[in-house]
């Protein structure tokens, strides 16, 4: 079912993990993962970008793991299917961003 999808290299990391941080990404204690957390100016504003990033995710089969409060959405990006960080969390956090933004 899950194709082989690779962990991100120590390399990859080296050139990808300090381009996250910048864009004000951290990485998760003790997981292999990457978190945000996105305020907006209300409810609206927030559910208007979950509903950009739930159709993204869709297309991608990639999925946030995301709590939301009023206008504020905290996000954790995970591969469950290699058990930590590939380049579908970074293309889909750069989408993230993009997005929230729009
Ligand atoms: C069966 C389905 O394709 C998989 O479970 C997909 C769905 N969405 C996913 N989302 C994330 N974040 N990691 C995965 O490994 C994953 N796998």
């Amino acid at each position: 079912m899950a194709g082989k999808i690779q962990s991100l290299t120590a390399e990859e990391r080296d050139h990808l993990l300090p381009l996250l941080r910048n864009a004000q990404w951290v990485e998760v204690v003790g997981r292999d993962a990457i978190y945000k957390e996105f305020v907006f100016k209300d409810f609206n504003q927030a559910f208007g970008f979950m509903s950009r990033v739930a159709l993204q995710a869709e297309k991608m089969d990639h999925h946030p793991e995301w709590f939301n409060v009023y206008n504020k959405v905290q996000i954790t990006l995970s591969t469950h299917d290699c058990g930590g960080l590939s380049q579908h969390d970074i293309t889909l956090a750069t989408f993230i961003d993009q997005a929230s933004v729009l």
